[in-house]
């Protein structure tokens, strides 16, 4: 894994030496907006309308990120509008690439053997990591946004006018609950896996996996209540969650070693990941060989041996 500096890519791991053993995730820089009428939205810069065949997407299936981005594409109805290329599971020394292997779609843009030449397209001074997903403008050939929450939102609502199918997961009125449990779940446990599995002090460890499963305990006492995280609707919340919760006991719990609980031990939290991966188009968007091989061979520090576990026999059904 690297990262591109001024147009260069650099073969590095993370610097978690710099902060005391701690993973810090670094922001994403594209932020721009796809509007249903092409004015800007909250941040970067406006002129992306909501159109067919326009936008393109780039995902790796392993990504929970990306997770979130197909499983809004596929609930609003935008497979046909917005067209997908999937990395190869395995991210080594060059990033993700489109090496050939099954799940892989190549890219149809620029036929890119590595992802970072689909940034240096859009920006030939790019300074940062290379993450996916990331969405593309076909019409003026440039990146809309890098960042995961965003593009959902994007999805959610600025194709409603063009045929998009029915749905809102953020809707305004509960808005505010929806930010504020997001920013909960993102640091205790969408990126709380994160930070247990790439810490590299023991104390650093214990403290972040606390604090990963003070989370989930919380979550499993709401999820005894009602439903869904907000009540009886599933939101945007609930997607969000869910692209952790699928990979937990597959990666987090064995690779990331989050391994005081199963999710599958929590039974409301369990009942909760199951009924999310049954929803109509969520499951196609759940492929556990990219997980599987991407953290357990992607990761040397963490697994040197590459070996992928043949483990855990799930029953999402
Ligand atoms: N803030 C970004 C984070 C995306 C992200 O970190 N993706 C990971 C894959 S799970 C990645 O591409 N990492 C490559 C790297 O950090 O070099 C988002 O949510 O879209």
């Amino acid at each position: 894994m690297g990262l591109l500096v001024d147009g260069k890519w650099q073969d590095q791991w993370y610097d978690t030496a710099s902060t005391g053993g701690r993973f810090i995730r670094s922001d994403a820089q594209f932020r721009n907006w796809i509007t249903a009428d092409g004015r800007p939205g909250p941040s970067g810069t406006g002129g992306f309308r909501a159109e067919p065949g326009r936008y393109h997407l780039y995902v790796s299936l392993a990504c929970p990120w990306a997770n979130r981005t197909l499983i809004l594409r596929a609930l609003k109805g935008l497979e046909q509008m917005i067209s997908v290329s999937v990395v190869h599971p395995y991210m080594g020394e060059n990033g993700w690439t489109f090496e050939p292997g099954p799940g892989v779609v190549a890219d149809p843009v620029a036929q890119a053997q590595y992802l970072y030449e689909v940034y240096l397209r859009a920006q030939p001074g790019y300074s940062g990591r290379v993450t996916v997903p990331v969405l593309w403008d076909l019409e003026r050939d440039t990146i809309v946004s890098n960042e995961s929450s965003e593009i959902i939102r994007m999805f959610n609502s600025a194709f409603d006018g063009i045929c998009a199918s029915e749905g809102d997961y953020a809707p305004q009125d509960l808005l505010p609950q929806i930010d504020a449990i997001n920013a909960e779940i993102y640091d205790a446990i969408n990126n709380g896996v994160y930070k247990v599995g790439f810490a590299t002090e023991q104390a650093v460890y214990e403290q972040e996996v606390q604090q990963l499963f003070a989370a989930l305990d919380k979550l499993e006492a709401t999820l005894g209540q009602q439903r869904y995280l907000l009540g009886d609707v599933v939101t945007e919340a609930d997607w969000r969650l869910f692209t952790t919760l699928i990979r937990f006991d597959a990666v987090y719990h064995g690779h990331f070693k989050c391994n005081l609980k199963r999710i599958a031990d929590y039974p409301n939290l369990w009942r909760y990941t199951r009924e999310l991966y049954q929803w109509p188009g969520v499951a196609s968007t759940v492929n556990f060989d990219h997980i599987k091989q991407h953290y357990y061979r992607s990761h040397h520090s963490i697994n040197p041996n590459g070996i992928v576990p043949a483990g855990p026999l799930l029953n999402l059904d």
